[in-house]
């Protein structure tokens, strides 16, 4: 039992007040609230005289007495946080007349809250406090009474005619089709709270500029379970109602006429029935009546007024003389609610009243049991203790459950988007988009178990109940991030198309079940991942993209997802080298034609030297027989004065002999003069063709000039492209270390030459023989060769080998062999001013070798090679028909490249 505590508050001047030169009638003194008698007659004492649990003299806030927002909470908003943690409903509200202060007291302006925000907040601060033991639960709903219909505030559409009361046989009045809203936190309520408000009906009148025209109640649901001492386990449920009344008036001193008329109307006739149930609880009339039901509000109000609840009734006065008379009623109001008794008890779940209860009786069964053992009692408290048990048990799953639940609630948030309130979790869900139910307005969101199945279908029990599917229809199975649908018994399909067989399902994934279910799949982490990747998804992409999965089991959907990746990442490194070969043919274009212009000048310079040089050689030429006709001549003179002198010896006349040593001494002279000739045509030829050395040099030395810058050309390009094949195997090294890779587009070549625009690595040679893997053209070709040469093996050691297959193999080995070479000698003649190319023509021209004997059994090896071409694998068949020397001897095994001419053959016998 409790009695309603009631406190008044008087509020301070108010402008209309202060200019009408108001007196004060009211006095304060402790738990006294005294007013001015006005309406005395002669023997009447100068105040009236009430008493309340608290009265508050908010008149002047200068006054040391003066009760501040704060103090009020501490005096009243504490007790209500108290009762509801202790299991009880608690009601607090605000009684008085238009512009008292109600509302400042209930709700307060943002700077100076009032109870309503300080009880909330003090409630969220005392569950964080006390969240180690216990789980909580709190919801809200805020509801106006307007006109007697009642109105949600925090809805976004009522009904016109307003919402319905009923009246549960045990849980009372109700609202019906009322919404509430899960919080989790205070701000939450703040926000709620804040929508309630300006939603309310509220209009300017004579006594107040924002006057509350409806009687407002914020409901705070309040659960809370956990396990006390001795693993009892407590439960309950609290409901805390602050209520902000319509003020009472009077029409003629609010000035009300039409609407506000009909307001004041509907207001007062609420009031007059609060008053009237008041003064039938304060009467305390056995068997009277209570007229609950004469108005909405005290309909709904009536576990707090003289039921179920701890009440607490704040009334409003205005300390002003021209208010006397309301401000008299409004005490008096008061004055009758203080006898008002409650019978508040502690909301324990039934089931967890029932276990206190039963432990109770075996505690005291324990007891009477004594020393000796009476079969009856032990009877009875086997039994009590085995109910006692299982309601423990079912208790504890329901409150595991419940945690669960609450869990699961908190995860979901509610926040505002402009016009829009977006419903989100931060866990994997499905949301059901109703394409059938035109009239279903809500969003429904399911949760995925986590690390786990979800079974959805229309048995009872399942984890997901959708009517109109198969009891099993599917589940959802969700473990290390990845969800995966996997059909059960029913049709389902995943963005469109139809599946059988296990799917991955992914963020934004459309999953059809039946013919009407449609669920979004959300997975809150995989989406931030994307975004983070910047990599935003339309429907088409999605759709797009999981098309070829369905078909899919799931290991393959998860190779196929990594070699997608893998596949993104080898393009953009593609794209990379792509764009690093186009720089570099580019650096080399230039290089080229320095290169080309460098080797006009020196050809210039070269032809220039070369016609000096002609020129030089014409005179040595010339100086040459000039010379023969000189040394001719002076070998005739030699001779002539030989003969001279051999004449001088036999002739004896002395006058013939001073002619003939005139003559000679003459022809001396002569050859003298000749001699000298010669030696300088020598010497002038000897320059000139030194001369001539030295434009050769300078020859040399222009070509080599050329030759070196077209060499370092070359070598650098060499380099260069080295290293960018080095990047590009190791870029498909790196990517087959990390599993399988999707077949590199088309277009997938790669030659740095710009004059040749051959194909290096050629697209179906750069797959691996699964098509998935990626290897350079010729790993993957040495591959098949290999794989060749093995099959041709096999076919030998055969008895029976089909001779006609072991010729297409090794049709086939020579035509890959014959690719490889191709493909080699591109690879070193692949540049300008490279090595020249090998003559291929001749060899690819060469006559297929075929066998034409029977299977060998015996193989052995020997090296092959051939001087003029690049070293070449061996292949091993038998005999052969093209090359005479080697001999189809039944034992002989003979190694030839069949691209050997046959003059390279080798034969070898064992
Ligand atoms: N304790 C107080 N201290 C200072 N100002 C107050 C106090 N109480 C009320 N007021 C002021 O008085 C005016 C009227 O108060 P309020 O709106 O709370 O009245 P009300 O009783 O809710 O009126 P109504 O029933 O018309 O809604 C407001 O401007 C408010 O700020």
């Amino acid at each position: 039992m409790a009695s309603v505590k009631v406190a008044v508050r008087v509020r301070p001047f108010n402008q209309r007040e202060l200019d009408m030169g108001a007196k004060a009638v009211i006095r304060m003194d402790g738990k006294k609230t005294r007013i001015v008698n006005l309406s005395k007659t002669a023997g009447d004492v100068g105040f009236k005289d009430f008493t309340f649990d608290h009265s508050y003299w908010s008149f002047e806030p200068s006054d040391p007495d003066f009760a501040t927002q704060e103090q009020v909470f501490e005096e009243l908003g504490t007790e209500v946080v108290a009762s509801a943690f202790e299991g009880y409903n608690a009601c607090l509200f605000a009684y008085g007349q238009t512009g008292s202060g109600k509302t400042f007291t209930m709700t307060g302006p943002p700077d100076d809250p009032g109870l309503i925000p300080r009880i909330c907040e003090a409630m969220f601060g005392k569950m964080q406090e006390e969240q180690e033991d216990k789980n909580y639960r709190v919801d809200v709903s805020y509801l106006e009474i307007y006109n007697e219909k009642v109105r949600d505030l925090l809805a976004s559409s009522n009904p016109s005619g307003g919402l319905r009361v009923r009246e549960h046989p045990r849980q009372g009045p109700y609202v019906s089709d009322l919404s509430h809203h899960l919080v989790t936190c205070y701000d939450h309520v703040a926000q709620l709270m804040e929508r309630g408000n300006r939603a309310r009906c509220t209009a300017a009148t004579n006594m107040n500029d924002t006057s509350s025209r409806s009687h407002a109640i914020f409901t705070l649901t309040f659960r809370q379970a956990g396990l006390g001492a001795e693993g009892l386990p407590c439960e309950t449920t609290s409901k805390v109602h602050l209520v902000d009344l319509a003020g009472s008036e009077r029409a003629d001193a609010t000035g009300a006429t039409g609407q506000r008329l009909k307001e004041g109307a509907h207001i007062n006739k609420s009031l007059v029935t609060l008053g009237s149930v008041i003064s039938a609880l304060a009467e305390k009339r056995v068997g009277s009546f209570v007229p609950y039901r004469d108005a909405v509000l005290t309909w709904l109000l009536k576990d707090s007024l003289g039921g179920n609840s701890k009440t607490i009734m704040v009334a409003a006065i205005s300390p002003a003389d021209c208010n006397y008379s309301e401000t008299l009623s409004t005490l008096r109001y008061a004055n009758r609610a203080k006898n008002i008794v409650n019978q508040p008890t502690v909301n324990e779940d039934p089931n967890v009243r029932l276990i206190r209860e039963l432990r109770e009786e075996i505690y005291k069964l324990r007891g009477l049991l004594g020393e000796e053992t009476q079969p009856k009692v032990l009877a009875e408290l086997q039994q009590k203790e085995a109910k006692e048990k299982s309601l423990t048990a079912e208790w504890a799953e329901k409150w595991r459950e419940t945690q669960a639940i609450l869990r699961e609630q908190q995860a979901l948030g509610l926040r505002k988007a402009g016009r829009g309130v977006v419903l989100d979790s931060d866990r994997p869900h499905l949301v059901a988009i109703d394409q059938d139910d035109r009239l279903s307005t809500g969003v429904t969101l399911y949760h995925l178990n986590r690390n786990g199945d979800t079974v959805i279908g229309a048995a009872e029990g399942s984890d997901i109940v959708l009517p109109g599917l198969e009891p099993h229809h599917c589940i959802v199975t969700l473990k290390d991030g990845i969800a995966v649908l996997t059909p059960k018994n029913g049709y389902c399909s995943v963005d469109g198309l139809a599946t059988e067989t296990s799917s991955r399902i992914s963020q934004g994934s459309l999953i059809g079940l039946g013919r009407a279910h449609v669920l979004r799949y959300n997975d809150p982490a995989e989406a931030a991942q994307l975004r983070k990747e910047g990599r935003v998804m339309s429907r088409s992409s999605l759709f797009g993209g999981s098309t070829s999965d369905l078909n899919l089991n799931v290991e393959e959907r998860e190779l196929e997802t990594e070699r997608r990746r893998l596949a993104r990442e080898y393009e953009e490194r593609k794209r990379q080298l792509d764009e690093e070969r186009r720089r570099l043919e580019e650096r080399q274009r230039e290089a080229e034609e320095q290169l080309r212009l460098r080797e006009e000048k020196l050809e210039e310079q070269r032809r220039r030297i070369e016609n000096k040089k002609e020129e030089e050689l014409e005179k040595v030429v010339e100086e040459q027989s000039q010379l023969r006709i000189l040394q001719d001549e002076t070998e005739r003179r030699r001779a002539l004065l030989k003969d001279l002198m051999d004449q001088m010896d036999e002739e004896q006349s002395a006058e013939t002999l001073e002619a003939i040593q005139q003559v000679i001494i003459l022809q001396r002279e002569e050859l003298q003069e000749l001699e000298k000739r010669v030696v300088e045509r020598l010497a002038t030829l000897q320059e000139r063709q030194k001369r001539v050395a030295e434009l050769d040099a300078q020859l040399e030395a222009a070509r080599e000039e050329v030759e070196t810058a077209r060499l370092a050309l070359k070598e650098r390009t060499e380099a260069e492209l080295q290293a960018m094949h080095k990047r590009r195997a190791s870029l498909s090294l790196a990517l087959n270390g990390r599993g399988r890779l999707g077949p590199p587009s088309s277009d997938d070549s790669f030659h740095t030459a710009t004059d040749q625009p051959q194909t290096l690595w050629p697209p179906d040679s750069a797959l691996s023989d699964s098509g998935l893997g990626l290897a350079s053209p010729g790993e993957a070709l040495a591959r098949k060769v290999a794989q060749q040469k093995e099959k041709i093996l096999t076919a030998l050691e055969d008895e029976n080998c089909d001779k006609e297959a072991l010729n297409d193999h090794i049709a086939h080995l020579q035509e890959l062999q014959r690719e490889q070479i191709r493909l080699e000698t591109k690879m070193n003649g692949n540049f300008k001013g490279g090595p020249a190319r090998r003559p291929l023509e001749a060899e690819v021209d060469e006559p297929p070798i075929t066998v034409r004997a029977n299977a060998f059994r015996r193989h052995s090896a020997f090296e092959l090679s051939s001087p003029n071409r690049m070293p070449l694998t061996p292949v091993m068949f038998s005999s052969v028909t093209s090359l005479d020397r080697v001999t189809p001897l039944g034992r002989s095994l003979v190694y030839c490249s069949p691209l050997l001419s046959p003059a390279s053959c080798s034969e070898f016998s064992s």
